[in-house]
C-alpha cells in the first residue's frame, strides 16, 4: 500500500516537473534594447541631420552614458550590439557597452541601420525650412510614410556615391533620398537577416541607431500603422527594452507608451517631455 502511493506520488511529481518545463520552454523569451543616439550636434543646430556624419554634442555625451547607467541598473547584459556606420550612434553604443563593463561583445557596423537619408533637405535649418516652405509640407517630409524628401544628386557632397564608406557598398541612383517607406525596405530585410537570428539564438540584443531608422523597426515590430507612426517620436539617448516571444512578437510592458509595446527606462515625464522636444523641433 506504502509502496503504491509511492509510486503515483512520484509520477505526480514527474508529470508536474514536465508541465513546468515545458511551461518555461514556451514561455522563453528574449530581451532588445535599442537607443536612439544622445544628442547630436545638429540636432542643437536645429538641422535636418539624415545621413550627415555630425558627432554628439557635449549634453549628448551625458545622455548617452546616462542610457548606458540605466541599463546597467535594469540589469540588463547584451551579448551582441549592432549600430549603423554614423559616429552619434556609434559613440552612444560605446557609452553603452562601457556603462554596461561589456566593451568585449561582439559589434556589427551596418548602413541598413543608419539614419533616414533626408535628400536635399539635410543641413537645412529645421526652423528656416517652415518658414520658407510652411509647417504643413514640413511635417509632410518629416513624418508622412512614403513622401520622400527632395532628392540629392551625384554632384552633392550629401549623395552617398560620394561618401567613401557608402560610395562601393550599393549602385546609388543618380537622385537619392529616403522616405520612412523606403527606409523599412532596409531596416527590415536587416533585422531579419542578422538581427533576429540572434535573439532566436537566445542572445540579449542592443542596437544604438537613429530616429527615424528605430521608427522603421518598431513600426515592423509593433505593428503599427501608417498613420499611427507618423504621430511617434523617439528621445534622444534613452533605452526601449522590449521582451520577444518565441515568435519575435513583443510581450507588453506595463508602462509602455501606445502604441509601443516596449518600455523606456527612466524618469517617464522626462522622457515624455523629451519626445515633445524631438515633435516640437518644427512648429
Ligand atoms: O534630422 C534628422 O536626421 C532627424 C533626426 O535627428 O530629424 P527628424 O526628427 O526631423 O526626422
Amino acid at each position: 500500500m506504502f509502496a503504491a502511493s509511492k509510486t503515483s506520488s512520484l509520477l505526480a511529481a514527474r508529470s508536474a516537473f514536465r508541465r513546468s518545463y515545458a511551461a518555461t520552454q514556451q514561455a522563453e523569451k528574449s530581451t532588445l534594447v535599442l537607443v536612439r543616439h544622445g544628442e547630436s550636434t545638429w540636432n542643437l543646430a536645429n538641422k535636418f541631420t539624415g545621413w550627415y556624419d555630425c558627432p554628439l554634442s557635449e549634453a549628448g555625451h551625458v545622455e548617452a552614458a546616462e542610457g548606458g547607467k540605466l541599463i546597467n541598473e535594469a540589469g540588463i547584459k547584451a551579448n551582441v550590439a549592432f549600430t549603423s556606420m554614423q559616429k552619434r550612434a556609434i559613440r552612444t553604443l560605446w557609452h553603452v557597452l562601457e556603462q554596461t563593463d561589456r566593451m568585449w561583445i561582439p559589434v556589427t557596423k551596418s548602413w541598413k541601420i543608419n539614419e533616414r537619408h533626408y535628400g536635399g533637405l539635410q543641413g537645412l535649418d529645421k526652423q528656416q525650412t517652415v518658414d520658407k516652405y510652411g509647417k504643413d509640407q514640413v511635417l509632410v517630409w518629416r513624418r508622412s510614410y512614403d513622401v520622400p524628401p527632395p532628392t540629392v544628386d551625384k554632384t552633392s557632397e550629401h549623395h552617398p556615391a560620394n561618401d567613401e564608406r557608402y560610395a562601393d557598398l550599393e549602385e546609388w541612383p543618380e537622385d537619392f533620398t529616403e522616405s520612412l517607406a523606403t527606409t523599412l525596405d532596409r531596416v527590415v530585410p536587416f533585422w531579419e537577416s542578422t538581427i533576429a537570428p540572434e535573439l532566436t539564438d537566445g542572445k540579449t540584443v542592443v542596437i544604438a541607431a537613429h530616429g527615424n531608422s528605430l521608427r522603421a523597426l518598431v513600426k515592423h515590430l509593433d505593428g503599427i500603422d501608417e498613420s499611427e507612426i507618423a504621430e511617434l517620436n523617439i528621445p534622444t539617448g534613452t533605452p526601449l527594452v522590449y521582451e520577444l516571444d518565441d515568435d519575435l512578437k513583443p510581450i507588453p510592458q506595463e508602462g509602455a507608451f501606445s502604441p509601443l509595446q516596449g518600455r523606456y527606462l527612466g524618469d517617464q515625464d522626462a522622457i515624455r517631455a523629451r519626445i515633445e522636444g524631438v515633435k516640437n523641433q518644427t512648429k
